[in-house]
């Protein structure tokens, strides 16, 4: 979901500051240590029935069943850059498309060999099977930048994952990773440059899926673009679902929504996430050669319900652990976010207030990231124009 609450606990300051914050936070200023569900299971304080969905929320899709009547839309990223015109109309239309419909597609011809995607997938299991004391140096607290395991206990939905929270800003991943492989300076200075270089490309990625989207909705392509700043949420996790004793109660993550405008993922082969289209859950195949991409409820708002923010949701399996990658692209925090007026027609009277990412954010993280969190931002009277903003 990658709606961590800004804090700048992991960044800045030096190895020694660096720690002396985190090991305050993890213990707690005021003596609360925050618990997350899979820890909780793990050091005996929960147990597998307190992770149990009862009633009609409950997992109905085991994690390999896929699309069946109907095949995720792919796209070939490589066509929307390159000479052939009529190869990037199609794309971009698909695309559009998929994004009004689907709220989901996949990405082919994206440039990022398998070899670069698979050494950070390495990397990051790596994390994932450290003794929990080394993990818990990056712990986050309530919910933020650093290690969770699990979902908060007191949440309804209890998380079967545990993830890494990352501000993708390279001193950030490197006071992280550092901390973690204090006595692995060759290994941690790989980890961080692979994963630095990772994000960069998701994020290039990113902007371009933005900008011919937008381009698509015919606006200039850069309108949201040009709200990226040092204030852009732009971040990412990495998950991982260890295998479950009973599938069939239990979620990896629960259906939501994410926050921001656009999310690129990579799933390994178990396969598990899911997505809702026209009221039915739809598996997605998990895929080598392509990376699943989705919107969020910032791109949603901000094109006045044109583009569609997909509730989606992880299933488990009885065998075998499931690691996903996930960067979310995100725009200014900040500042006050509103609809382009070319959006509000007569057909389509004006949905969203304006809002800043951040209170956004901080809402649906209270909430316990629901999958109605637009609700939110609606105006109670839809408007024909855009001109009271
Ligand atoms: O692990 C996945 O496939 C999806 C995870 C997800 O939806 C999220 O972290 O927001
Ligand atoms: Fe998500």
């Amino acid at each position: 979901m990658g709606a961590a609450p800004d804090v700048e606990s992991v960044e800045g300051g030096g190895e020694g500051k660096v720690k002396e914050t985190l090991v305050r936070e993890v213990e707690g200023e005021k003596g609360q240590i925050p618990l997350y569900t899979l820890q909780a299971l793990w050091d005996g304080k929960m147990k597998l029935k307190d992770f149990e969905v009862v009633g009609e929320e409950k997992p109905t899709l085991p994690h390999n069943v896929y699309e069946q009547d109907e095949a995720l839309p792919v796209i070939d990223i490589g066509a929307l850059v390159g000479m052939d015109k009529a190869a990037r109309e199609e794309n971009m239309g698909r695309m559009l498309e998929a994004a009004k419909s689907w709220g989901f597609f996949k990405i082919r011809n994206h440039g990022v060999s398998l070899e670069v995607v698979k050494k950070v997938e390495r990397n990051v299991k790596k994390f994932f099977a450290l003794p929990m004391d080394k993990k818990l140096l990056v712990k986050a607290t309530n919910f933020a930048f650093g290690y969770v395991g699990g979902s908060p206990v007191d949440w309804r939905y209890k998380w079967w994952l545990e993830g890494l929270h990352m501000k993708v800003k390279e001193e950030n991943i490197r006071n992280m990773v550092n901390l973690v492989w204090s006595g692995d300076k060759a290994f941690a200075e790989e980890f961080i440059s692979d994963l630095t270089s990772y994000f960069v490309t998701m994020r290039e990625l990113s902007r371009l899926m933005v900008e011919c989207l937008t381009e698509g909705l015919g606006l200039e392509p850069d309108t949201y673009t040009k709200l990226e700043s040092k204030n852009a949420i732009c971040n990412a996790r990495v998950n991982h679902y260890p295998a479950c004793p009973d599938p069939s109660k239990v979620f990896g993550i629960p259906a939501h929504t994410d926050p921001q405008m656009l999310s690129v993922l990579y799933q390994d082969e178990v396969g598990g996430l899911q997505v809702l289209k026209d009221g039915k859950w739809i598996g997605i195949q998990p895929d080598d050669s392509t990376f699943v991409v989705n919107l969020g409820d910032t791109f949603q708002a901000i094109t006045n319900g044109i583009l569609h923010s997909a509730a989606h949701r992880v299933a488990v399996n009885t065998t075998r652990s499931r690691y996903a990658t996930i960067y979310f692209y995100g725009i200014d925090n900040v500042q006050q976010l509103r609809v382009p007026p070319e959006l509000v027609t007569e057909d389509r009277p004006l949905k969203y207030r304006p809002f800043t990412v951040n209170e956004y954010r901080d809402y649906i993280v209270n909430r316990q990231i629901p999958t109605d969190g637009l609700k939110y931002l609606e105006i109670d009277q839809p408007v024909v124009t855009g001109t009271q903003l």
